[in-house]
């Protein structure tokens, strides 16, 4: 049997699978590292903690299959997407890594949009948003110009990954996507963009495909983790790119939900297309196709933050156990989920949650229904903007942690007004990764071919009328509570 391994390296952990020919995962692996937050809104992470737990996951994963390191034919990768890495001439890494949930850049974004003004969004596809790279290149240039002196590249973390493990610099065209310093429609990157804020182009590494065979595993990296050093490395993708294929979202009409840490509604483009509200437009893994997404920053995060506040140390199952006891709308409970701020459709890092309706009538399934209620409508808001510029958002596959339970799934259908599938055996990003591997070894002729083998399709939830009705109602006063709350925030920032 031969074997590929898929990575992801996610922002709470990296996770490895072992996957053969069939697509069934024939062993896993986790390692996690922390996450740095020197200051209120600085959000860093230490690269070499990437590479230590990568090794020792991989070399975990090879020690617990029993597998023969030679039957284990290609490696890729997905990544937690916009980290910032930056290498000096000698390849060091000159500074800590500033994450995508970093929102330390809100002056650098308007400075990008005075200089360059629409060329942003006819360039880049997208708005600048704190999360993405070229802000936090920016706020490097003015708070460390010692640091930004020695610059001679800059990589992703997913991409500075592979680099350690092959000793090759790249940057794959997904993640590429993410910086706003990429041509998206051209695939390549933007010399007018890096003119403008002073980018050498020698500081944008190479671009290659998620599909591209870029080298074979450097002799320490295999001995440390017992793989066979001609273990060949493909680029990889973007999370979210490896989301999708992983979830088999390569066609027009395909959609996707992701309920993480944060939330994403994904929907498949094959060309160019113009959105409005804050949702992005990046390149896919699969060769000449586009994805939309718009993000909830805390989708699970907000469900989490809540039970870890009323009910630690419970199990999810304990936890949700009674949601469906508390009708739809939660006996008139709203939620927003702005914990950390918002992107989709309000790119805003001051605003913050509200719960809108509380009654002393209420108990706690009607909070934690709210809470659930308030993520989905969240993620809605991108759903309507989908809609709104003439995308037909007809299924939609759910991936994460909300399609672990069946009262989300169909609270996500009834709220979505489309049906809802979950998949049969759900890995997320790092069998996106895997998949990558599989087409560039040669297994199949295209990732969707690879597809048709490896991701299989479960359950569906159709919208209930009754119900449906009631959210559509709801969704309105959602979407009013941003605008109410909007400047009540910017006063109360002084006091967080
Ligand atoms: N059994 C469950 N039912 C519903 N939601 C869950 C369950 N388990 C986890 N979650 C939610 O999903 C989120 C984690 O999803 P996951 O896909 O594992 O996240 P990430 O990719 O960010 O690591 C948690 O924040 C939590 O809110
Ligand atoms: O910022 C984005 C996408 O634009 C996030 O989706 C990151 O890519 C983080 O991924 P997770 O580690 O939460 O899966």
């Amino acid at each position: 049997m031969k074997y590929v391994i898929g990575i992801d390296l996610g922002t709470g952990s990296v996770k490895a699978l072992l996957v053969d020919q069939e697509g069934k995962v024939r062993c896993e692996s986790s390692r996690s590292y922390p996450l740095l937050h020197e200051q209120p809104g600085f959000s860093e992470q230490e690269p070499e903690a990437w590479v230590d737990q990568t090794v020792e996951c991989l070399r975990a994963l090879v020690r617990e299959s029993g597998v023969e390191p030679k039957e284990i034919e290609g490696i890729s990768f997905s990544g937690q997407m916009h980290g910032l890495v930056l290498l000096d001439e000698q390849g060091n890494v000159l500074r800590p890594a500033i994450l995508w949930n970093d929102t330390r850049t809100t002056a650098q974004c308007r400075a990008i949009e005075s200089k360059l003004g629409p060329k942003l969004y006819q360039i880049t596809k997208n708005a600048a948003l704190e999360g993405f790279t070229l802000p936090k290149i920016i706020w490097v240039q003015e708070h460390e110009p010692e640091v930004w002196g020695k610059a001679a590249v800059f990589l992703l973390p997913k991409d500075y990954l592979r680099y350690r493990l092959t000793g090759k610099l790249h940057m794959d065209i997904s993640d590429a996507a993410g910086t706003l310093l990429l041509d998206v429609m051209r695939k390549q990157w933007s010399r007018e963009i890096c003119d403008t804020f002073g980018i050498d182009m020698s500081l944008c590494p190479p671009l290659a495909e998620s599909l591209d065979f870029v080298g074979c595993l450097l002799p320490e990296i295999a001995s440390r983790t017992g793989l066979a050093p001609d273990t060949k490395v493909y680029a990889g993708g973007a999370d979210n790119a490896c989301g999708a294929v992983g979830a088999g979202i390569l066609r027009k009409g395909d959609a996707l939900c992701s309920i993480g840490t944060s939330g994403v509604i994904l929907s498949y483009e094959d060309r160019e297309k113009d959105f409005t509200g804050n949702i992005h437009f990046f390149n896919h893994s699969q060769p000449d196709g586009y994805y939309a997404m718009g993000v909830t920053l805390a989708a699970g995060y907000s469900l989490d933050w809540l039970k870890k506040t009323i009910a630690a140390g419970e199990s999810y199952e304990d936890f949700l156990s009674k949601v469906s006891e508390a009708p739809a709308g939660a006996g008139g409970l709203l939620f927003t989920p702005y914990l950390v701020g918002e992107r989709t459709p309000h790119a805003d890092s001051v605003i913050r949650g509200s719960f809108i309706g509380l009654d002393g009538s209420q108990r706690r399934e009607h909070l934690v229904r709210a809470v659930m209620e308030g993520i989905t409508f969240s993620l809605h808001e991108s759903v309507e903007l989908f809609r709104g510029a003439g995308v037909e958002v007809g299924k939609i596959v759910s991936i994460g942690g909300g399609a672990k339970n069946d009262v989300w799934l169909q609270m996500q259908a009834d709220i979505f007004q489309a049906p809802v599938v979950k998949l049969n055996n759900e890995q997320g990003p790092a069998l996106g990764a895997a998949m990558l591997a599989a087409v560039g070894c040669g297994w199949f002729d295209s990732i969707a071919e690879c597809a048709d083998r490896f991701v299989g399709y479960d359950r569906q939830f159709e919208p209930d009328p009754k119900r449906a009705a009631v959210y559509r109602d709801l969704f309105g006063i959602y979407q009013s509570i941003y605008t109410s709350t909007r400047d009540l925030n910017r006063r109360l920032q002084a006091y967080r």
